[in-house]
């Protein structure tokens, strides 16, 4: 095996950077860089989960024992209990983070008191993929933001890492280049927030802020000007030849290259060491790097742990700082103290070094106020990641994550471990930039990890679409805690799906990749036996099970349905006690659900539309996650990893701002979800009619399960029938799904299965 580069030229010392005497004096509450703090409302919870616990093992009870004779719906009722026992089982698991999350709260102030500016050097790593779903404007705000941090430039370096291999991303992150000689300046000079230009100017007339308006004017001309440059270009596609002769890295595309096909580029475009390279003020800048992994047909690029395995690799090379941080190209910075808040935890002094990685939230800054779909994540990142922290460690969730190098590149908890803190930029020789460089793209081809441990051992692993959480997994399975930190202003901001196809696609990734985690042998429970703790496997297994969770879906919103439509009861009589379990955990559930949201900040429709997404999520998404996992299983389909898009129409965005659904195109989750709720609709009108048969007693709890159905369907009925604009169904699918609707309903009758 080749030895990894990174983790060979890495050493250890023993001292944090400028610890001082004085400090012996102090007691070791006040010597903490961090608190872990108890959240509220723990007591309610626990009735919560002991009463519905209770409920739950009472309603199962109930299903074992009143087994129906054969012929009486006995095969739909057993379908019940183990959809019934499938749920039960999830709630579990979903219940071992809730017991006891903590909030982290960092000191930064003692931070700056302990060491000033003697800070470790860190790495910036964004990643982008593809110029048109990703716009390169989009792309340099982005590492704008990120390279105006708070914190000492000379000890800072981002890296974009381009998988399009776009020459208009590179012209782009040019452009940036000499813009950050006035926009890094302007932001520290008058402190502003977020430090994204293009975030910035969207929110801000100036006059909050102390510069002057000739001033603010100026700056905001000159990124207006960039970025119409930058997006004139784009849209033609073409870089001028007198641009090109400004920069030798032009020369890279002088032969035709596609995304899929070319040579390793890499080009230093700031080099923070060489002592010219200074901002309008004089002041030192960070370094800048483009760099654009080789990609050949025959081998494969392994998406973005391909791209982040690199980064490492040409990191090495070039900064090799202790601290590796990662966001997505659409991430911006929105808190410019992030750094300085992560360090916090890893240079604590009783904690840190068991820290593997600082986790940061996923949050968007493009969600509607009522969440429509359901993509505002308030109550993963607030009560589950906080939940995870409580019992080892949130996972791995890919952008906005602080790692030490050292712990990507395969390292071991032990408990001597010492970080070597100084390492970095300035223990480099002096190389001219050009063998830098040259050293790098060697490091960024395609054979480079052949017959090495790289995407297994070293870096992040391969194979699979959540590249981040099975890396985690194997973090913490190493013996590495992680944190996740939650400042009041969020750290980061990207760009959420703003459509239905968009959100489902990437739940379909998302709940894929977790599940194949689960079947392989990652599994938590298996591979994390022994190493992690029970409540952090199950912790895992919350998403791991995503995909499978919409089995019990589907035939909780067909079979009962149809059962009704039938005449087949499901369910104990409204009279009989037995009732009483049934709705104690179906209403207390969606209570503490809707408490759980509601103190997250979500709002009542919000979490209402939640609840409809996560249906929906389950019908589609999670449906064809199964499929696909298993489909890969047999070796029948290959892994893929299709990049969300990050704009779209202005026909769409007024719809997604008036919080209508948008559907438009043809797809078979369509199909479902139309036939689904159409089913629905027609089974509650004869399950009404059942009613006036039969009376109220027998069937009203499947009518209720039923209406609630087609209540949250309403949006759907809606896009079939009444809506007239471009993202309604479209007719051709509310045809095909009435057609499978006569014919579900052709089965029921036909066949005695409910
Ligand atoms: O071949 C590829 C494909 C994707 N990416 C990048 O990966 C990031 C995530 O892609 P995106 O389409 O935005 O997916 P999301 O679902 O928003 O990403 C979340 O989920 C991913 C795993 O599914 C994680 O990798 C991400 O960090 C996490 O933010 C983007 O920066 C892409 O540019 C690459 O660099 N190379
Ligand atoms: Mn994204």
């Amino acid at each position: 095996m080749r030895p990894a580069p990174a983790s060979t030229t890495l050493s250890s010392s023993l001292q944090p950077p400028g610890k001082v005497e004085s400090e012996k004096m102090e007691t070791s509450e006040s010597r903490r860089l961090f608190a872990t703090e108890s959240l509220g409302g723990r007591a309610m919870y626990r009735l919560h989960a002991v009463t519905v616990a209770a409920g739950i093992l009472l309603v199962l009870y109930y299903r074992a024992t009143h087994v129906p004779a054969a012929g009486e719906g006995r095969a739909a009722w057993l379908g019940m209990l183990a959809a019934e026992l499938w749920y039960s089982a999830y709630w579990v698991i979903t219940q071992s983070v809730r017991w006891n999350p903590v909030h982290r709260r960092p000191f930064k102030e003692r931070l700056a008191a302990r060491y000033g500016e003697r800070l470790p050097c860190v790495d910036i790593f964004v990643c982008t993929a593809d110029p048109q779903s990703e716009p390169p404007s989009l792309v340099i705000s982005t590492v704008l933001s990120l390279m105006a941090y708070d914190y000492p430039a000379e000890k800072l370096s981002v890296y974009l890492s381009d998988d399009g291999g776009s020459i208009l991303t590179f012209y782009a992150m040019w452009e940036a280049s000499s813009f950050a000689n006035h926009w890094i300046p302007f932001c520290k000079r008058y402190n502003i927030e977020p430090r994204s230009p293009a975030i910035y100017f969207s929110e801000s007339d100036g006059l909050q802020d102390l510069c002057t308006p000739k001033e603010w004017s100026l700056i905001k001309d000159m990124y207006d000007e960039m970025t119409q440059r930058i997006d004139t270009i784009v849209m033609s596609g073409k870089i001028p030849e007198e641009t090109k002769a400004n920069h030798k890295g032009f020369d890279e595309w002088n032969i035709e290259i596609n995304s899929k096909d070319h040579q390793p580029i890499v080009q230093i475009l700031i080099d923070g060491k060489d002592q010219n390279a200074v901002d309008t003020e004089g002041n030192v800048l960070p370094t800048l790097v483009y760099m654009a992994r080789e990609k050949r047909r025959q081998h494969h690029h392994n998406f973005k742990a391909g791209a982040m395995n690199a980064l490492i690799r040409v990191s090495s090379v070039i900064s090799n700082s202790p601290i590796i941080m990662n966001v997505d190209c659409d991430m911006y910075s929105n808190n410019k103290d992030a750094i300085r808040e992560s360090l916090c935890f890893f240079l604590d002094e009783e904690m840190g070094h068991k820290i593997g990685f600082v986790q940061y939230p996923q949050n968007y800054n493009n969600m509607t106020k009522n969440n429509i779909y359901g993509n505002s994540l308030q109550v993963i990142n607030k009560v589950e990641l906080r939940g995870l922290d409580s019992v080892g460690g949130p996972l791995y969730i890919g952008t906005g994550c602080f790692h030490r190098r050292e712990i990507l590149c395969g390292r071991r908890f032990t408990k001597d471990y010492k970080e070597d803190w100084n390492g970095g930029i300035k223990d480099q020789t002096q190389e001219s930039i050009h063998e830098i460089e040259e050293k790098a793209k060697f490091l960024a081809t395609c054979t480079y990890e052949l017959g090495t441990q790289w995407g297994d051992e070293i870096g992040l692993k391969y194979g699979c679409p959540v590249e981040d959480v099975i890396t985690g997994l194997a973090i913490h399975c190493r013996g590495w805690g992680s944190i996740c930190n939650l400042p009041t202003r969020p750290a980061f901001l990207g760009v959420g799906p703003a459509t239905l196809a968009q959100t489902l696609l990437q739940h379909k990734r998302w709940s894929e990749g977790n599940f194949s985690i689960f079947l392989s042998k990652y599994c938590s429970f298996l591979f994390g036996h022994g190493k992690i703790g029970l409540r952090l496997q199950m912790g895992y297994c919350i998403y791991g099970l995503w995909a499978p969770n919409s089995l019990a879906t589907l035939y909780y919103v067909t079979i009962p349905s149809l059962a009704l439509l039938k005449g087949t009861p499901l369910f104990p009589e409204m009279t009989s006690p037995w009732i009483a379990p049934f709705i104690y955990v179906f209403f207390v559930k969606n209570l503490y659900s809707l408490y759980e949201a509601l103190s997250c900040g979500d709002t009542l429709k919000g979490w209402w539309n939640g609840q409809r997404m996560w249906l929906v999520k389950r019908i589609t998404s999670y449906l064809f996650g199964v499929i696909d996992t298993l489909w890969k299983l047999l070796g029948l389909s290959q892994m893929s990893f299709a990049v969300s898009s990050k704009v779209s129409d202005e026909d769409v965005s007024k719809r997604y701002e008036q919080e209508i659904m948008e559907f438009g195109s043809s797809t078979p989750q369509l199909v479902i979800i139309a036939t689904i709720t159409l089913l629905n609709l027609v089974c509650m009108v004869g399950g009404l009619r059942q009613i006036t048969i039969v009376g109220f007693n027998v069937f009203s709890p499947q009518l209720i399960v039923c209406g609630m159905l087609v209540i949250t369907s309403i949006p759907f009925y809606e896009a079939m029938f009444l809506r007239k604009d471009k993202g309604s169904i479209p007719s051709s699918m509310t045809l095909s799904s009435v057609g499978f609707v006569v014919l579900a309903l052709l089965v029921v009758i036909l066949v005695p299965i409910v």
